[in-house]
C-alpha cells in the first residue's frame, strides 16, 4: 500500500526535536521525501548545533526513507529562501512546508526588553512569513501545495508571561488565513495546528505556579510529541484538499476544531452613541457576553485522554 504523501517533498522547520522531529519521521513513513531543518539552536535561540537536523535524517534513512538536513536559519529572509532551495536541489519540487521552529523568551510584559521580543517574533512570526514565501512561487508555478502553520493555545486562549509568543502565534493565525484567501485560485492550502505536547520547549516554561506545575506533570505523562504527526500527514496529502483556513487543536489522543472569532453580540442605535449611552445601555447589553480573562488550563479543564 503506497503512503499517505507519497512522492511529495515536504518542508519540515525545526525538526531536529519534539514536534518538528515526530512529524518528519511521520512524513517520511508515509512516503514523503523530507527536508529536515534545524538551527539546532537552545530553546532561547541561542547556539547552533548540525547534529539534531542531521540525527533525524539518520533516522529517517535508517527506515529507508529518503531525507536531507538543512542548517539554515528560518529567520532570514535568505536563509529561508537556502531551506527552500534545498527542497528543489536536492529533489525537484516542494510540496508542504511544515512551520514549526520556535523558541522562547518568557517574561512578564512590563519587563519584557526588545531583544526577547525580537527574537520570538523572528524566529516564529517572521520566519514562518519568510518560509511561506520562499514556496510560494513554486506553489503557484505547479498549482497546488500547502502549508501547516504551529500556532498556540497561549495565543488563542492565553498564558501568563509569555506577550511575545502569544503575538507572534495570533500573527501566524492571521497569516495563514490571509495565504488560505490569497492562495485559493491557485489550489494552495493554508492550515494552523496548535499542539501541546511534551518537549524540551515545554519542560522550560517555568513552573512556578500550582497551575503551571500540574499543566507540565499532565502534559509529559500524556503528550507525546508524536501524537501530533497523523493530523500533519493527512494536512499534507490530498485527501485534506477542501481543508483550508482552519485551526486545529491536537492534544494526546483528541484533535480538536478551534472556533474563529465572529460577532457574538451587537447593538445599534439610529442616531448612534454617545460616551453616556455606551456606558448605560451599549455595555449593559453586551456584558452577558463578555469573555473572563481566561488562561489555557482555564479552557481546556479536563484531563487529556
Ligand atoms: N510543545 C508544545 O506543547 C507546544 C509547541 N508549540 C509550537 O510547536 C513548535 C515546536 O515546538 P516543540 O517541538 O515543543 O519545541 P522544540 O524546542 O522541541 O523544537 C523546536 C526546534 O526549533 C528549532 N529552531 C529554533 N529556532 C530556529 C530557527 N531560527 N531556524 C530553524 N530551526 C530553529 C530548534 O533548534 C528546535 O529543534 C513551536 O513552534 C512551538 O511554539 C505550540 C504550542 C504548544
Ligand atoms: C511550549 C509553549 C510555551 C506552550 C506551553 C503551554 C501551552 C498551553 O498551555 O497550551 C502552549 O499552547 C504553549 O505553546
Amino acid at each position: 500500500m503506497s503512503g499517505m504523501v507519497e512522492g511529495k517533498v515536504v518542508v519540515v522547520t525545526g525538526a531536529g526535536n519534539g514536534i518538528g522531529r515526530a512529524i518528519a519521521l511521520a512524513m517520511a513513513a508515509e512516503g514523503a521525501r523530507v527536508v529536515v531543518n534545524d538551527l539546532g539552536s537552545s530553546v532561547h535561540g541561542e547556539g547552533q548545533d548540525a547534529g539534531p537536523a542531521q540525527r533525524v535524517v539518520d533516522e529517517i534513512k535508517a527506515a529507508g526513507g529518503e531525507a536531507v538536513a538543512s542548517t539554515d536559519s528560518v529567520a532570514g529572509w535568505d536563509s529561508a529562501h537556502r531551506i527552500v532551495q534545498t527542497a528543489m536541489d536536492t529533489f525537484g519540487q516542494i510540496d508542504t512546508v511544515v512551520n514549526n521552529a520556535g523558541i522562547l523568551r518568557d517574561r512578564m510584559f512590563h519587563k519584557m526588553d526588545e531583544q526577547e521580543w525580537m527574537a520570538v517574533l523572528n524566529v516564529h512570526l517572521n520566519g514562518s512569513f519568510f518560509m511561506a514565501r520562499a514556496a510560494a512561487p513554486h506553489f503557484r508555478a505547479q498549482g497546488s501545495g500547502n502549508y501547516i502553520h504551529m500556532t498556540s493555545n497561549t495565543g488563542l486562549v492565553g498564558n501568563i508571561g509569555q506577550v511575545n509568543y502569544a503575538a507572534a502565534k495570533m500573527g501566524i493565525v492571521g497569516m495563514s488565513k490571509a495565504i488560505a484567501l490569497d492562495m485559493a485560485n491557485f489550489g494552495v492550502r493554508s492550515n494552523c495546528i496548535s499542539p501541546a505536547a511534551w518537549s524540551r520547549m515545554i519542560g522550560a516554561v517555568p513552573t512556578d505556579t500550582p497551575e503551571k506545575k500540574l499543566q507540565a506533570e499532565r502534559m509529559e505523562r500524556m503528550m507525546h510529541p508524536s501524537r501530533q504527526a497523523p493530523l500533519a500527514v493527512f494536512l499534507a496529502s490530498d485527501q485534506a484538499k477542501d481543508v483550508s483556513g482552519q485551526i486545529f487543536y491536537v492534544r494526546a489522543n483528541e484533535i480538536m476544531l478551534v472556533s474563529q472569532p465572529r460577532v457574538t453580540r451587537s447593538v445599534h442605535r439610529d442616531n448612534g452613541w454617545t460616551p453616556r449611552d455606551v456606558a448605560e445601555h451599549a455595555i449593559p447589553a453586551l456584558r452577558s457576553s463578555f469573555l473572563p480573562l481566561h488562561q489555557t488550563h482555564d479552557v481546556y479543564s479536563w484531563e487529556p485522554i
